[in-house]
């Protein structure tokens, strides 16, 4: 990334996610099953998820105090006497995250911390009530027009907690438009060809800049990525999709696959890290389709950076009737018509087994 565009975005960001993913690293080890919670759309939620958003939230409101959030997570769940005990481990954890050394520009000058983001060993303790509200600046609405964050503490809350894959995703949208993204995949391996190496990585894309990626264990380690340039056999494609069949049918995604010609079993995983696979170069094609009968809405923190990762890696991302994704209609993608990301020159194709697995599905 030459260009000058988002640096200051970028250091805040990289900041924020790494400093909320050593949170998740010490409640995952030390896991207290009365510290997840039931959402009112039965998800679950965690005293992770809760505590990486005040994190993130704290050091977006001191760097950029005029930007607005829309963030997954609020907090009404936690002002009510049961959740003492996780208010209060909330309040030590987002302190101890936010008062980690400052990375100094020894690391290279784009990751330097900045005591100024109320960060650092020097910064002020926070109050619980301080963080409540903090975690209640991702309470925007969204909209077409301006400068928005959008933040998921942590995707894929299910991975997180069977100890499978779950990102801390955090995109900047410009009129409607996701401009950077950063996501941060503490289990996700460093090198796809060496899926038992080293694990933890974080990748960083601003919009025309491309894409890079950089292991958690050395943030002034960056490497530039793109997908392979040429169309990859389809005897060597695999789907990749959600673990969870509630949240992508996966008796649709076998259709489609079918009439693409696909014979390689999907690569299930959670959360957003299947946007840092397929533009690494892995699978080669990323499917979501709304299970039947279903009325859940996408939401924009759950796409926003994976999309942009995608279009920096040469590749496109469309509903499943071939429309943008559009950031700009408030905390949802509005009507959900399933997603797809994959290389430019498979697109076509694609389209075209969406349609006869469409047709099929429907005589079914
Ligand atoms: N019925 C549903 N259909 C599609 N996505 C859903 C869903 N219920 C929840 N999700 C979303 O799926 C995300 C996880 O993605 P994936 O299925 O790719 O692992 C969840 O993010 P959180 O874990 O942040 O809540 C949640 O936002
Ligand atoms: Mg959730
Ligand atoms: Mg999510
Ligand atoms: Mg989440």
């Amino acid at each position: 990334m030459a260009s000058l565009a988002f640096s200051l975005e970028k250091r805040v960001a990289i900041s924020a996610v790494t400093r909320a993913c050593s949170l998740t690293s010490i409640v995952f080890q030390n896991l207290v099953k009365n510290e997840t919670l039931t959402k009112g759309d039965k998800s679950p939620v965690t005293v992770a998820d809760f505590s990486a958003q005040a994190v993130v939230n704290a050091i977006l409101a001191k760097a950029f105090p005029d930007d607005p959030i829309v963030g997954e997570e609020d907090s009404a769940d936690l002002r009510t006497p049961s959740t003492d005990g996780l208010r209060k481990h909330l309040t030590s954890l987002a302190n101890d995250a936010l008062h980690l050394p400052l990375r100094s520009a020894a690391l290279g000058d784009d990751v330097a911390e900045d005591a100024s983001w109320g960060i650092g060993p020097d910064s002020p303790v926070r109050s619980t009530d301080e963080l409540l509200t903090l975690i209640d600046r991702g309470t925007y609405e969204g909209g077409p027009r301006g400068r928005m964050w959008t933040l998921d503490p942590i995707d894929g809350t299910k991975g997180f907690l069977r100890g499978g894959q779950y990102a801390v995703g955090l995109a900047l949208i410009v009129d409607s438009v996701v401009q950077f993204g950063v996501m941060a995949c503490p289990n996700l391996p460093v090198s796809s060809t060496d899926p038992d190496g080293e694990k933890g990585c974080i990748l960083v894309a601003a919009r025309g800049q491309g894409l890079e990626q950089r292991p958690l264990s050395n943030l002034g380690l960056s490497k530039a990525l793109r997908q392979p340039q040429t169309l990859p056999p389809l005897s060597s494609i695999a789907l990749l999709e959600s673990l969870e069949a509630a949240h992508s049918s996966h008796s649709f995604s076998g259709l489609f696959s079918k009439h693409m010609g696909i014979t390689a079993p999907p690569l299930r995983m959670d959360s957003m890290a299947k946007y840092a696979c397929l533009a690494r170069g892995e699978g080669g094609l990323y499917f979501r389709m709304p299970t039947k009968g279903s009325d859940y809405k996408e939401k924009i923190w759950d796409h926003a950076a994976g999309v942009l990762f995608v279009e920096e890696a040469g590749g496109v991302v469309s509903n499943l009737r071939g429309e943008p994704l559009n950031f700009g209609l408030g905390r949802t993608l509005g009507d959900n018509h399933g997603i797809v990301a994959c290389f430019k020159d498979l697109y076509p194709q694609v389209m075209e087994a969406v349609k006869k697995a469409k047709e099929e599905a429907k005589d079914e």
